[in-house]
């Protein structure tokens, strides 16, 4: 029997596989055919999720494992965010160890375990990066510029200026009004880019940011590869590099960022250093179920046997939202 986790990051969900706890691993074919399956609302596990997690060994230095993303529609992505803050305490749990870096496609990230941001909410501190703006590194093309910073796009939305950022994952960011927040603009554009179209080649996470207050935001993200989630790790990352630049007299950088987001709240930190950029993203990693499942059915990508516990942290995410919404309200 192997076991899978449930697991999520400001409600953005996700199953983790430790390859290294099979006989045989999986091969890539069948990583990607089980994420498409096991995340499927109807015909998947527990509703399904955002993503599958695919943790493995690394040799790197310093690094504990590696960590490799699959979103729902089996595209695989170089960075997540909020599965980083999971993977990290997995691998924090089963080494016992509370600092270290995690290998991820494009390079190995430092991560920390935090205090608890509420009573049974472990939280963790990844390290987003590298960040850059240059249009090949997202990629995107025919906006008739090499950086997208703050700048109007007609072609996107009549009204609204936008940011173009890789962490290194592909983003795209706006800030709205509320109106515009709960308008269709968001799901529409962020269909529109990650169809075939000629800005983003590979797709694009769009994240809308309202500015509700100093070093405070709300955002909201479509997700490249699997539509809106509950929130998007990186996307508020990149977000909060944008306010940092956009709105110098709303921001500061290496001062701590309230991110909101219909999943919950996660906090980040943005580091500017002679004109590199990193950010901190510091947030729950919540492990909802344990999924006990044979091997041989993994490989064969059948979840009929599945055998699942459910843990006694989802109760405790939702009392730390409810506080959440008591403080926003003050
Ligand atoms: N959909 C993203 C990957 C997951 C990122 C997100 N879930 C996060 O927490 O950063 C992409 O294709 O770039």
């Amino acid at each position: 029997m192997v076991q899978l986790l449930k697991v999520h990051g400001s409600q953005n969900k996700f199953f983790i596989l430790d390859q290294t706890a099979l006989q045989t691993k999986l091969s890539q074919p069948e990583l990607v055919a089980l994420a498409k399956h096991i995340t499927e609302p109807e015909t998947g596990l527990l509703d399904g999720a955002d993503g599958l997690l695919v943790i493995d060994d690394s040799d790197h230095p310093d690094t504990l494992g590696s960590m490799q993303v699959i979103n729902t529609d089996g595209s695989i992505a170089s960075m997540c965010g909020n599965g980083l803050r999971t993977v990290s305490r997995y691998l924090s749990d089963k080494f016992g160890e509370d600092q270290f870096k995690v290998e991820t496609m494009d390079s190995d990230l430092h991560v920390h375990r935090e205090a608890d941001l509420a009573d049974n909410v472990p939280t963790f501190s990844v390290e987003i990066s590298p960040v850059t703006f240059a249009k090949e590194t997202l990629p995107f093309d025919n906006l008739g510029t090499d950086t997208l910073i703050n700048k109007a796009v007609p072609e996107f939305a009549p009204d609204l200026k936008f940011t173009a950022i890789s962490v290194p994952n592909p983003h795209l960011i706006s800030f709205v009004d509320e109106e515009t927040m709960h308008s269709k603009t968001l799901g529409q554009l962020g269909k529109m880019l990650n169809d075939p179209n000629p800005y983003f080649p590979d797709g694009v996470n769009v994240s809308f940011a309202q500015i509700l207050d100093h070093n405070t935001l709300f955002v909201r993200t479509y997700e490249r590869g699997v539509g809106f989630t509950n929130a998007c790790g990186t996307g508020m990352s990149a977000t909060s590099l944008a306010f940092c630049l956009n709105h110098p007299e709303m921001a500061d950088f290496d001062e701590l960022i309230s991110v909101y987001n219909p999943g919950g709240m996660v906090k980040t930190r943005v580091h500017s250093r002679d004109d590199t950029f990193s950010i901190d993203l510091i947030g729950n990693a919540t492990f909802t179920h344990k999924i006990e499942i044979p091997e041989a059915d993994l490989h064969a990508n059948d979840l009929e046997h599945a055998q699942i516990t459910e843990t006694d942290e989802q109760p405790a995410y939702l009392r730390f939202v409810e506080s959440l919404k008591n403080q926003l309200i003050k």
